[in-house]
């Protein structure tokens, strides 16, 4: 499942658990996005807060894993580029990727879109507010249950002081208080995070 997870929040994950389960999978693999090239107009945390928010959501999970394959690859990340690099590590798997019925609306604006058919089997997943339609019959349509959540909302709401609890795994708004994200005007935001150096005298 590849997202920009800005924050991950529940609606991400029921819907991976969800998926998960109706086809059976052995894992699901979260990837956060290194330069998510259609929300250039926006601003986009630093891709290892968003990694580092992915791997406390997912930690518990045993199935859930999360690859750093475009946070690692320079440049605007595009899904045909995810899926030919999570091939190149599982040579023998059968992959899906999963999409909001939000994302699967704009697929058809991705870049190289008629080779990625081939690379996986795409599940589109229901999301309020957005319609979830397809016109090829090799995509999967699910109902999952509806999570009313968006990372645009969360990002919103710590930006107002307001909570995020329930929204968010507990792990997360941990994260987002101890690096202070998203309140406005806070340091990490835009910037790269650097490794902490200790120094010893
Ligand atoms: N509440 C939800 N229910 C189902 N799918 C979701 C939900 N939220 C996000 N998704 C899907 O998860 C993937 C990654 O989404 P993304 O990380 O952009 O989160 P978002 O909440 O849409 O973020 P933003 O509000 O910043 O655009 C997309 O395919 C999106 O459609
Ligand atoms: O391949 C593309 O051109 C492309 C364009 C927009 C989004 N995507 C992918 O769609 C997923 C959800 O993206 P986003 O921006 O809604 O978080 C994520 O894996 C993105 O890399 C991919």
């Amino acid at each position: 499942m590849g997202g920009t997870f800005d924050p991950i929040h529940h609606g991400h994950l029921v819907a991976a658990s969800e998926v998960a389960a109706a086809f059976d999978l052995d894992e699901v693999v979260f990837v956060p996005t290194g330069q998510p090239w259609q929300k250039n107009a926006q601003e986009v945390s630093p891709a290892e807060h968003r990694y580092l928010m992915t791997v406390v959501a997912t930690a518990s999970n045993p199935r859930f894993t999360v690859s750093r394959v475009d946070i690692d690859r320079p440049g605007p990340t595009y899904t045909i580029d995810t899926l030919r690099d999570l091939r190149a590590t599982r040579p023998e798997a059968e992959l899906f990727f999963i999409t909001g019925a939000d994302a699967m609306a704009q697929i058809l604006s991705w870049k190289n879109v008629d080779e990625l058919w081939s690379l996986a089997h795409f599940v589109g997943v229901t999301r309020p507010g957005h319609e979830l339609s397809t016109q090829r019959k090799d995509v999967s349509l699910m109902e999952v249950p509806a999570m009313s959540i968006s990372s645009t909302d969360c990002r919103r709401r710590v930006s107002g002081g307001e909570p995020v609890w329930y929204l968010v795994p507990d792990g997360v708004v941990q994260y987002i208080a101890k690096h202070g994200l998203y309140r406005k005007g806070a340091p990490e935001t835009g910037t790269p995070v650097q490794p902490e150096v200790s120094t010893t005298t």
